[in-house]
């Protein structure tokens, strides 16, 4: 199965982003071939409505998101308040399916590496366990190389396939940032994973030619499949 988990260092620094690239980018240079689009767990309105504003009328692209909590929280601390349970199982179920359907699979984990997806495995442990190819989202802002230290460390510690690191403009940023925040070579040498690419602040989050755009700019053939 041909599949990519994009996981961030923290909630709020990317994934969507970096998600709906690859997948504007697939389908525009793969136009006959087919793409899963899968939310691993949802928590609280907002990136599978995204992805369904974007995609939804697209014949070759399916979007899934089989579990979804309305309270935008962690997914054990949700299903809590919920009274619901969390069940991998049906997670497993349809990204194997997709899997099975498709061509290439992109899932949009949640939160960061370290995030809870039940009382007892995080992010990290479920991509370990599910083998999954990983690629990580680094916001550019002040604090992002230790965020970016202890998440790579974890990925090592849970034996996840991490491809690479890409460098994401949350807000407008420029090159004195860039090498100020989130400097690509001392990030390398701490962490001996590369960096892919710097995704460029966007104005317009829904003009599919710039997000594959920015796309065609990184690294794709260390982390897609061709
Ligand atoms: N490259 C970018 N250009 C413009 N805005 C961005 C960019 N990256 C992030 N943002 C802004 O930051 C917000 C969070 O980004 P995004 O939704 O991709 O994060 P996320 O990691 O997917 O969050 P979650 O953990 O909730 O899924 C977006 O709503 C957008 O406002
Ligand atoms: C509500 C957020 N948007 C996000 C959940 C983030 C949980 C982070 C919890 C934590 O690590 O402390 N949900 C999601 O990506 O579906
Ligand atoms: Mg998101």
């Amino acid at each position: 199965m041909k599949a990519l988990l994009v996981v961030g260092t923290d909630t709020e620094v990317g994934k969507t982003v970096l998600t709906s690239s690859l997948a504007a980018y697939w389908q525009i240079y793969q136009p006959n071939k087919s793409l899963g689009l899968m939310k691993l767990i949802e928590t609280g309105i907002g990136d599978r409505e995204f992805y369904q504003e974007l995609f939804g009328s697209s014949p070759s692209l399916e979007i899934a998101a089989p579990l979804r909590f309305q309270t935008p929280v962690a997914p054990p601390i949700a299903a809590e308040r919920e009274g619901r349970d969390i069940d991998l199982g049906q997670v497993w179920q349809e990204f194997r399916r997709l899997g099975q359907q498709k061509d290439f699979v992109l899932v949009e984990a949640l939160g960061g590496l370290g995030s809870p997806v039940t009382h007892e495995l995080t992010v990290a442990d479920l991509a370990g366990e599910w083998r999954l190819s990983v690629v990580l989202v680094v916001p550019i802002k002040l604090g992002a190389i230790a965020q970016t230290v202890a998440n790579v460390a974890l990925a090592r510690q849970c034996r996840i396939d991490l491809k690479g690191i890409v460098l994401n403009c949350v807000q407008p940023c420029t090159e004195q940032q860039l090498a100020d925040w989130t400097p690509i070579e001392l990030l390398e040498s701490l962490t001996c994973i590369p960096v892919l690419g710097v995704l460029p602040y966007l104005s317009d989050r829904n003009d599919l030619k710039k997000l594959a755009l920015v796309a065609s700019n990184l690294a794709l053939e260390k982390f897609l499949p061709w």
